[in-house]
């Protein structure tokens, strides 16, 4: 699977159980025990505590009983004796740490009551009388709701503008699928220690970890010949798989996408994925639709060819000049609709998936390499008959799952999205809020396709045309992100499939 083509720098990602098997064992071929790491874990938060608040500032550790809470106590005697004001907090204020903590964390405990440091109950901690929280609550040890008192605390704190920084991840915060068990802390910042978890990138997440700095505690390079990542995440601009044009080349040499979609009365999402596609590129663009539909979407761009189509047989000439189709824009779901859909479906041309089209693909399940799906999670409910729910509770799983049973590339779309493909699973976490507003699936469905015109593979296709989406979405709306508009990305879009890089 590893190629030339395939992105270089990325991210390896990793699930708790994975840390759990092997975090020891990497720090034993680190030449570190366990405890040994813990300590150089609590070192690590605490240097960057010492970059967001000056000596002196007041801090409040809230510790757990496992090794979370650990790491707490070894910060906390670190900013004590550097010159912090630190105020200790414990879920169990009482108890002992649990069996299972390192016994750095029971001294660290100790040390910091003979410090005079006075441990106070959790729910005690009022945020705004404080710099800076440090939550060493729960990390990947996370395994049911939070609930009850501690569940209103945690709503209390994120309701405080008081900055926290997490340790390993966001107390609340599922590290595998980046979901919010009951309620989660909202951090600026989270040190996550060894390994990048997945679930710190995707579904809730991007809410809740701020900034994520890791601290392999020089462990990582031997964690990671110990496990491998299921997932992995771009950070590389996939630029290199377009390259620059070739001087003699000409508008046959980088292909015909035909957008098909557009039912009576929904001409916009066609539109929207014709001028993605001529922006990103492709050397023609045509778009088959309903007669209806003709005048106003050729109106929109000159360049462009429109083609009324009342009956399927009208589509075979367009579909046989085709390097690829964007199937499902504004298709509808009447019987023209799926006709129309059924005489793309009958060409072994690539073909990009989205909207209407899914929900017919959803109907008559079709296997194939040559499909690229781009479902956000309603549709990837409908495609594998589920709710939507079940599709956020595990985004990860589900993504798999819809790669497993069409055999096709998918993207699962959202915050953090995630594509399963013959070219691995990837996640790209680009991309803002600003990007949820109608239309802009209609664009990326029109970019991928044209990168596919382009001369792309399917699943490079839909990497490079979800990360340059997403980031073409961030510059759109980095000033105002409401009311960002998916036309807004189009010359965005132009510049980075010319290798431009924002800064
Ligand atoms: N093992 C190691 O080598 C290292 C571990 N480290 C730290 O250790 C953490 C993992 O430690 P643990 O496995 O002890 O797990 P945690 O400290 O994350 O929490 C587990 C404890 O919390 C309880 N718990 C879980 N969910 C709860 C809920 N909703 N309400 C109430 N109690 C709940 C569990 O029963 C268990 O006692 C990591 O996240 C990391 O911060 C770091 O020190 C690096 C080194
Ligand atoms: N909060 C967000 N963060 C990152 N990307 C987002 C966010 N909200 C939406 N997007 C992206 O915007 C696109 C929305 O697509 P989709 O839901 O199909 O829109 P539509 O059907 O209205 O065109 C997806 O690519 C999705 O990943
Ligand atoms: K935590």
């Amino acid at each position: 699977m590893e190629t030339s083509q395939s992105i270089s720098l990325a991210q390896n990602l990793y699930c708790a159980e994975q840390l759990q098997r092997s975090e020891a064992r990497a720090g034993e071929l680190a030449g570190y025990s366990l405890g040994q790491l813990m300590s150089l874990a609590g070192r690590s938060v605490f240097e960057e505590l010492e970059r967001i608040v000056s000596v002196g500032a007041s801090i409040a550790i809230c510790c757990g009983e496992g090794n979370n809470g650990g790491d707490g106590y070894i910060v906390a005697r670190l900013a004590h004796q550097a010159g912090y004001k630190v105020s200790l907090y414990a879920l169990n204020a009482k108890a002992e740490l649990k069996q299972t903590s390192h016994e750095p964390a029971v001294q660290a405990r100790r040390a910091c009551r003979e410090l005079g440091l006075e441990e106070r109950p959790l729910t005690d901690c009022t945020a705004n009388d404080y710099d800076l929280i440090v939550d060493a609550v729960f990390g990947i040890g996370l395994s049911r709701p939070v609930e009850g008192a501690l569940a209103e605390w945690v709503r209390a704190l994120n309701k405080s503008r008081v900055p926290v920084l997490a340790i390993d991840v966001p107390t609340g915060i599922n590290a595998d699928s980046g979901c919010i068990m009951g309620e989660a802390i909202v951090a600026q910042v989270t040190v996550t220690m060894i390994a990048y978890k997945r679930g710190l990138f995707t579904g809730a997440s991007p809410g809740h970890v701020g900034r994520i700095v890791l601290a392999d505690l020089g462990a990582g390079k031997y964690f990671e010949r110990l496990e491998q990542p299921a997932w992995r995440r771009v950070t590389e601009n996939p630029y290199s798989w377009l390259g620059d044009r070739v001087a003699h080349s000409h508008k046959g040499t980088h292909g015909h996408v035909l957008i098909v979609g557009a039912g009576p009365g929904m001409p916009g999402a066609a539109i929207l994925a014709m001028v993605a596609a001529l922006r990103a590129g492709a050397g023609k663009v045509s778009v088959a639709c309903h007669p209806s539909n003709v005048g106003i979407i050729a109106s929109q761009q000159p360049e462009a060819m429109v083609h009324g189509v009342e009956a399927p047989e009208q589509l075979n000439h367009l579909l046989n000049a085709a390097t690829s189709l964007v199937v499902g824009p504004g298709l509808g779901r009447d019987e023209w609709g799926y006709k129309i859909y059924q005489a793309c479906m009958a060409v072994n041309t690539c073909k990009v998936i989205d909207a209407d089209g899914l929900y017919w693909l959803a109907q008559d399940p079709v296997h194939s390499s040559q499909l690229i799906l781009t479902p956000h999670p309603g549709e990837a409910a409908r495609l594998l008959k589920c709710n939507t729910r079940d599709i956020e509770a595990n985004r990860f799983e589900h993504a798999l799952s819809l790669h497993n049973q069409y055999h096709a590339q998918i993207v699962l779309k959202g915050a953090g999205s995630l594509i399963s493909s013959t070219r691995g699973n990837w996640l790209i976490d680009r991309g803002s809020p600003a990007m949820a507003s109608g239309g802009m699936g209609d664009c990326l469905a029109g970019l991928i396709g044209a990168l596919v015109a382009q001369g792309l593979a399917p699943a490079q296709a839909l990497t490079a045309g979800v990360y340059w989406h997403a980031v073409a979405g961030e510059v759109a709306g980095s000033k105002a992100p409401r009311g960002t508009l998916a036309s807004d990305l189009m010359p965005i879009i132009r510049k980075l499939v010319n290798g431009w890089i924002p800064e």
